[in-house]
């Protein structure tokens, strides 16, 4: 049963060929730029950049810190596309078009997602301005059926059920933790727990207590839907979370986040990330097989 509220293949085929039409080398990696982390992009050479509003069937970004822009270009020798701004579920997107620019990569022939993103801290041992490699999600959305895989399935993306047991992909990790630790990182770099929620409102002491209790280290607004998605699809994937600020867990605790302090943290450590995103991406041998059918 197909509905307007649900994605449609061909829609993903019209935008990729669209895209293809118009683009140099078809990209292997696609990277995914979280709030204020936008400055990513600058690190790729012989660049085409499209905004979102002229692609067919993209949603436009609607956030401050997103600047609504697809780029594509080389980075490490490897041809990568970034995306410049994400869709969240509390702009009033569905979460299939939250996540059709996931599908539309599939189709382009990415190979590798590198998500990114501004979270808030559960984990006492983490200061604002860490970096979090994501070993793990809970989609709490996902959990209660607001997930980005509900509806008709389609095989050509991927099974009707799909094991998440290993969808941050082992060896990114652990390679993004050897390379954190070369550039001098150690005492800012992190693995744990993303816990997503639905936003737009930051969490109540509350909320934040109980979530920190489900073994969550840090919670945003995002990448769970696309981690599902792209695992869906058969894509290896690397999780990078920004810590913004800590979550008050106590009443006594004062908790002044908002969204132009998260900018600020992101515009403030870019860099870092730049360099761990920069290495992350020279490490990434393809197999045989990904080179083939790129040829
Ligand atoms: O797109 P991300 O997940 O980086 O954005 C986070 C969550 C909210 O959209 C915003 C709050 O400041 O930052
Ligand atoms: N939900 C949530 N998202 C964030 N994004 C950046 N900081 C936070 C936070 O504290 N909570």
């Amino acid at each position: 049963m197909q509905n307007k509220d649900d994605f449609r293949y061909e829609d993903c085929e019209e935008t990729a060929r669209w895209l293809l039409d118009r683009v140099q080398s078809p990209p292997v990696i696609a990277i995914i730029c979280g709030s204020g982390l936008g400055l990513l992009a600058d690190t790729l050479t012989d660049i085409k950049t499209f905004d979102y509003v002229q692609i067919p069937h993209f949603p436009t970004s609607t956030v401050a810190g997103h600047s609504g822009q697809l780029v594509f270009g080389i980075l490490q020798g490897k041809s990568c596309v970034v995306m410049k701004g994400r869709f969240h579920v509390y702009e009033g997107y569905p979460l299939w078009k939250v996540t059709l620019p996931i599908r539309v990569f599939k189709l382009l022939g990415v190979k590798v997602l590198m998500v990114t993103n501004a979270a808030g801290s559960l984990c006492e041992t983490y200061s604002t301005g860490d970096l979090m490699i994501i070993r793990d999600h809970i989609n709490m959305p996902g959990l209660a059926a607001l997930n980005p895989l509900r509806g008709p399935n389609d095989e050509r993306f991927g099974p009707r059920f799909p094991s998440l047991w290993d969808t941050y992909d082992k060896d990114l990790r652990s390679t993004a933790l050897e390379i954190a630790r070369r550039l001098g990182h150690t005492d800012l770099i992190h693995e744990g727990v993303y816990c997503m929620v639905g936003g737009p409102n930051f969490e109540s002491v509350a909320e934040a207590r109980f979530l920190q209790r489900l073994g969550a280290d840090a919670v945003g607004m995002s990448t769970a839907p696309e981690a599902v998605v792209a695992k869906h699809c058969g894509m290896r994937v690397f999780g990078l979370s920004l810590i913004t600020n800590r979550v008050a867990q106590a009443y006594e605790m004062v908790d002044s986040v908002d969204h132009t302090s998260v900018l600020e943290v992101g515009k403030q450590r870019s860099n870092v990330l730049q360099e761990l995103v920069t290495e992350l991406v020279k490490s990434i041998n393809f197999k045989e097989e990904d080179k083939q059918e790129l040829a």
